[in-house]
């Protein structure tokens, strides 16, 4: 079952974070004049996203993705390099023009739960430390980005078997998080 990769972070087992991690920069794939991003937190609800807006490296059928508040984003050089993917996207991404990789993906759209956190990738990180992923989301979507739906059976059980649950849409902590916020934006809870 090994033989299913998923992303290399977290094919040879999914490494623990250290406690009490207080962030580090963000280096994009350019061998020169690289866009570094500076964290100044761990971050929050990492974890595997199948889904094809999110970026992964070359070969991975996943990405790798969790949160910080954006106020702990900070562009430390080359931001010049950087565009933003989809300006219609919820999440902002902003890739580096020259490499591609996404550096960091800010939401601002108002009264969305997820407005003031952005997306960040740790494996761009070059100290290990960042909190390690816990779950999988948009698991059917690796589909859509070309893998073989014989293979889901196989995704499914070896993210199981990584201690990454996969879910089809986010886990059901977020999807609960989403949905009390929506009801309260509603009135229908206080
Ligand atoms: N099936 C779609 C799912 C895309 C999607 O909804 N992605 C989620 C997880 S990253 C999302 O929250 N997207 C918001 C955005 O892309 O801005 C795909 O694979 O493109
Ligand atoms: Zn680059
Ligand atoms: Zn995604």
């Amino acid at each position: 079952m090994a033989s299913v990769s998923i992303h290399p972070s977290v094919d040879g087992g999914v490494k623990p974070g250290k406690a009490g991690f207080a962030g580090g920069t963000l280096t994009c794939h350019c061998k020169t004049d690289p866009v570094v991003v500076q964290i100044g937190s761990d971050c929050l609800h990492n974890h595997v996203c199948g889904c094809t807006k999110c970026w992964k490296p070359a070969g991975a059928a996943f990405s790798m993705v969790s949160v910080v508040t954006s106020d702990n984003v900070k562009v430390m050089q080359n931001g010049d390099k950087l565009a933003v993917v989809d300006a219609g996207a919820l999440i902002q991404r902003h890739a580096c023009k020259v490499c591609g990789v996404h550096m960091h993906g800010p939401v601002t759209r108002p009264n969305h739960p997820f407005t003031g956190l952005s997306f960040i990738h740790t494996e761009l990180s070059g100290t290990e430390g960042f909190a390690a992923p816990t779950f999988a989301a948009f698991v059917s979507s690796v589909i859509e980005g070309g893998t073989d739906p014989a293979k889901m059976d196989g995704i499914r059980a070896r993210l199981s078997e990584l201690g990454l649950p996969p879910y089809d849409a986010l886990s059901p902590g977020l999807m609960d998080y989403i949905a009390t916020f929506t009801a309260k934006a509603n009135g229908v809870l206080k």
